[in-house]
């Protein structure tokens, strides 16, 4: 990979065309940049990415040639060049043009050099002269264009929650997400830790409904080279993501199961909760993920979390696993409720397909139902608020159990997080209401 912010911007979009990886999976598989090329790196990846949809109408304004005719790597290259010129004041207009054209010049198309200077030039003249669809005529297609969004993800939206909300949702989607962390209170008080960071990051303030959670601006370095994060002093987390755990209700010496951990953000909440007494079986079926997890709570000073490879289209066997207090499905879904932190799932056609999520959703809780002892309690978390993933999810799931009872006051939630709640005992959150990712968690209760 390059070291050049531009040239490795253009490898990962066109990378992510291939359509076999997400943005995270390329990104984590990436050599850091020097810290001044990696800002840039970020701002064009996630810029063009966010604003993809706007970008193309107005080169498509500009093109003779259609769209789908343009090459993909060509086609990233205008975007790349036009978003520099549209969003980014830092970057001198001719600076955007000349290195869009030499990204141009390398990529090895001959014609690809003249275009993009003649498309890009005739853009910066001519902009203004870009109409965008009349939301009168056509509110989907308008705001679609004009917000960077799928039609098919604005359609649905509107049909939910009218133009005006979903405008706002759009709007706030296409901004950059607060950065929030969760303190590590088996090392440290949340007073401490905003005091620890105080020197390094900008605006930083204690969170509205989490109870453990900062959030805060511009650190001055990289997270991981912090020296509280090197001391396990806290986790990255959303503050939606941290409601998580406190549903769940845990209580030190206990046994939970956390069915799908991942790299272990809610194990480790879980697990200083539960002042680290008791048993955690951490279970997820990608063995990589887990043993970064081990890693993640060695650094925080967790030793009850149990990792264990296990795909969950099977059941876990009851006689090898026994029976748990506390079980968490934070499911994988469609992640429509974070598309501010992976905007590259804007554009992912599988995002569609909501019954498949569902149905593997409904699958998972009821291969962990059997686990969860008497009075237990089971967690159904997903970070999307599509109802196909959310109640519809949580009905098909109660019909098939009827000894699980939704807790419509679940005890462990932070009093300053209830208002979240609604009356069916839902925790939903929605970035453009309460500056949250979008986040849907329920609590059962198993009867007998
Ligand atoms: C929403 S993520 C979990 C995030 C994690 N709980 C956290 O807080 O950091 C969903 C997880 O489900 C896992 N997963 C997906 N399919 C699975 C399966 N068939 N069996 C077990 N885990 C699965 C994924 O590997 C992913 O780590």
């Amino acid at each position: 990979m390059t070291h050049d912010a531009r040239q490795a911007a253009l490898s990962v979009l066109n990378e992510l065309d291939q359509r076999q990886q997400t943005l995270d999976s390329i990104l984590e598989k990436m050599p850091a940049l020097p810290p001044r090329d990696q800002r840039l790196f970020h701002a064009l990846t996630y810029g063009v990415l966010r604003w993809q949809g706007r970008l193309d109408h107005i080169i498509g304004h500009f093109s003779r040639t259609g769209l789908s005719k343009i090459s993909p790597p060509v086609l990233n290259i205008l975007r790349l060049g036009l978003f520099q010129m549209i969003y980014l004041d830092r970057v001198p207009v001719s600076a955007a043009i000349n290195t869009a054209v030499e990204l141009a010049r390398k990529s090895g198309a001959a014609w690809a050099t003249g275009f993009v200077n003649g498309l890009l030039r005739n853009a910066d003249r001519h902009l203004g002269q870009v109409s965008f669809p009349d939301p009168d005529k056509d509110p989907v297609l308008s705001l679609a264009t004009a917000q960077s969004f799928p039609r098919w993800l604005v359609k649905r939206w509107i049909g939910r929650l009218g133009y005006g909300e979903t405008e706002k949702l759009c709007r706030i989607i296409n901004t950059i997400p607060p950065l929030t962390v969760r303190t590590n209170t088996l090392k440290v008080s949340r007073e401490t830790l905003m005091a620890s960071l105080d020197q390094a990051v900008q605006e930083i303030q204690p969170t509205r409904f989490s109870p453990e959670g900062l959030s805060f601006s511009s650190p001055a370095g990289a997270i991981p080279e912090l020296d509280a994060f090197q001391k396990g002093w806290f986790q990255v987390q959303d503050e939606a993501a941290q409601m998580v755990a406190h549903m769940l209700d845990p209580r030190p010496g206990q046994r939970v199961l956390d069915a799908c951990a991942g790299l272990g953000g809610k194990t480790g909440h879980i697990a200083q909760i539960m002042e680290n007494r008791g048993e955690i079986l951490a279970t997820d079926h990608v063995a990589h993920k887990l043993s970064r997890m081990a890693d993640e709570m060695a650094r925080l000073g967790i030793t009850i979390v149990k990792p264990h490879v296990h795909d969950l289209h099977r059941p876990l066997n009851e006689n090898t696993v026994g029976t748990f207090d506390r079980i968490l499905l934070d499911a994988p879904c469609s992640g429509l409720g974070v598309l501010r932190r992976n905007p590259d799932a804007k554009w992912s056609a599988d995002k569609k397909n909501l019954q498949k999520y569902q149905a593997r959703q409904v699958r998972f809780l009821s291969h962990l139902a059997p686990l969860l002892a008497p009075g237990g309690l089971l967690v159904y978390a997903v970070c999307t608020t599509e109802p196909e993933e959310n109640g519809m999810v949580v009905r098909a799931f109660t019909d098939r159990h009827p000894d699980m009872a939704v807790e419509t006051n679940p005890a462990g939630l932070p009093d300053a997080a209830r208002p979240l709640l609604t009356g069916k005992g839902y925790l939903k959150t929605l970035p453009h209401t309460s500056g949250m990712d979008g986040f849907f968690s329920v609590c059962f209760r198993r009867k007998i």
